[in-house]
């Protein structure tokens, strides 16, 4: 049935090695979001988005992504209301590319890939003394999803993009001090909300996922700067940082709440 395609896609994926199954996998991402199946919840709050742009620390490639990272430290930049019980730190911000722009995107909506999607994870420092304790939690990670769509100049992301350069080859690291990662997050306030997993190792079922229903802009550029990071350290054969995505995870028993009718 569906589900085995989906571990046997898992395990043959180049990039995932993920593990055939998960134990007790019921909550994995990332998942095709079906528009029509989403059920409206009334009660879902609007999310509310506080950052203190001076947080920010430094763009690292660690050879799956590039992280830009926060200082958490404090209660400074953080996400509270929407699906969450609690607020949530800021801990770092990342994407998934496709090596085209046909595809990139870790989550889908009615089947459709976008070229990118941007990851801004956060970490529930009320109840868990650490990010590494709130990563094995079920309710210890918020991640904020935003689909990145092929159009206009994206001014705010080209702050980032200069920077790449310096970090192209995994290991570097560039200091970048002032950055307000919400310029990156569209102001519609609809999103989806559903339960689910980290997308590459550990894997674990931590994640509450907020998806942007709106699409940010960016241009051909800003994805082809994206595509030319490497996966591999200074000195070792190029392998070029694209297709950083992990395969559609089964919904199982699952329903994805939408925040809008
Ligand atoms: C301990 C830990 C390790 C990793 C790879 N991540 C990132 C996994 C990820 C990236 N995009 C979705 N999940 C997190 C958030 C925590
Ligand atoms: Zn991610």
């Amino acid at each position: 049935g569906a589900c085995c395609s989906y571990r046997l896609r898992n395990a043959l994926h180049p990039l995932w090695q993920s593990p055939l199954s998960i134990p007790g996998g019921s909550r994995q991402s990332p998942i095709n979001i079906q528009w029509r199946d989403s059920v409206y919840d009334p009660f879902l709050k609007p999310l509310k988005i506080s950052y203190d742009p001076t947080t920010c620390l430094h763009i690292w490639n660690n050879g799956y992504s590039f992280l830009v990272e926060f200082d958490d430290s404090t209660d400074r930049s953080i996400i509270v209301g929407g699906p969450l019980e609690n607020q949530y730190r800021l801990k770092q911000f990342h994407f998934h590319w496709g090596a085209i722009n046909e595809w990139g995107s870790e989550h889908t909506v009615d089947s459709k890939f976008y070229p990118a999607e941007l990851h801004l994870v956060h970490w529930n420092a009320v109840v868990y003394p650490s990010f590494e304790e709130a990563v094995m939690e079920g309710n210890g990670l918020a991640v904020i999803g935003v689909f990145l769509k092929l159009g206009a100049h994206h001014e705010g992301l080209q702050t980032l993009v200069d920077a790449l350069p310096a970090v192209k080859h995994k290991d570097t690291v560039i200091e970048f001090d002032v950055f307000d990662p919400s310029c990156l997050i569209p102001s519609c306030p609809d999103y989806w909300t559903y339960a689910g997993s980290l997308t590459t190792p550990p894997l674990t079922e931590s994640v509450t996922w907020i998806i942007k229903k709106k699409p940010i802009e960016v241009d051909e550029n800003q994805l082809e700067a994206f595509r030319m990071l490497l996966f591999t350290s200074d000195g070792e054969e190029e392998k070029r940082m694209v297709d950083n995505f992990r395969p559609l995870q089964p919904l199982m028993n699952r329903t994805v709440r939408s925040s809008f009718q």
